[in-house]
């Protein structure tokens, strides 16, 4: 990534259509690929309880770090290119899809343009985004680790149960 500055971000990746952990090894695979990102950490991949519409199959969720060089908004555009190119259906909000791409932390950037609010706007209720959010941050002891187990503590498995960490 040549001598321009590094930034960290928290991405949170799911699956709950077709070969779901094909489908976040793929996603994690095309952003470790490109040459201003490179993936630092991993949480380990939930299957947890769908939320919002509960009429659907169970997700597989993890979280990953990256390192990048790239703008919040470049790395945002490059995760929605990756979301179409492995075939998202964007037919219902909350909704099957095959995979989905949040940015949940740019650095500590705070910002509320509609098309990429920052930090991610639900994650702190998201069982199945803190969990392994505070898992992957305390591996790679991020500063702002003890401040999400905290929020993970209140929000006591409400939305978003962890049925099983898989790997
Ligand atoms: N930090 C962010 N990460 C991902 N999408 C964001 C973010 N901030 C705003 N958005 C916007 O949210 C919109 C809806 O995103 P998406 O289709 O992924 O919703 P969803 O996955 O169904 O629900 P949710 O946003 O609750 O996860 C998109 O147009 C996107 O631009
Ligand atoms: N368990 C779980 N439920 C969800 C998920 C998800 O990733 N995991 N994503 C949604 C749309 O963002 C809606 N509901």
């Amino acid at each position: 990534m040549g001598s321009k500055p590094l930034f960290y971000a928290y991405i949170a990746l799911g699956s709950n259509m077709g070969d779901r952990e094909r489908f976040l090894q793929d996603a994690i695979r095309q952003l470790d690929t490109h040459e201003e990102i490179a993936v630092s950490g991993r949480s380990g991949i939930y299957e947890t309880e769908p939320v919002g519409v509960v009429d659907q199959d169970p997700f597989l969720n993890m979280v990953i770090e990256v390192e990048t060089s790239l703008s919040a908004q470049a790395l945002f555009d490059v995760m929605v290119r990756i979301e179409l190119e492995l075939g998202r259906t964007r037919e219902l909000r909350w909704g099957p899809r095959t995979l989905d791409l949040d940015l949940l932390l740019y650095q500590d950037t705070v910002q509320d343009d509609p098309f990429l609010i920052l930090p991610h706007p639900r994650m702190l209720e998201r069982a199945f985004v803190m969990v392994p959010l505070v898992e992957v941050m305390q591996e790679r002891g991020a500063e702002q680790a003890a401040f999400m187990a905290a929020h993970l503590e209140q929000l006591d498995g409400k939305e978003g149960v962890i049925l099983w960490k898989k790997i």
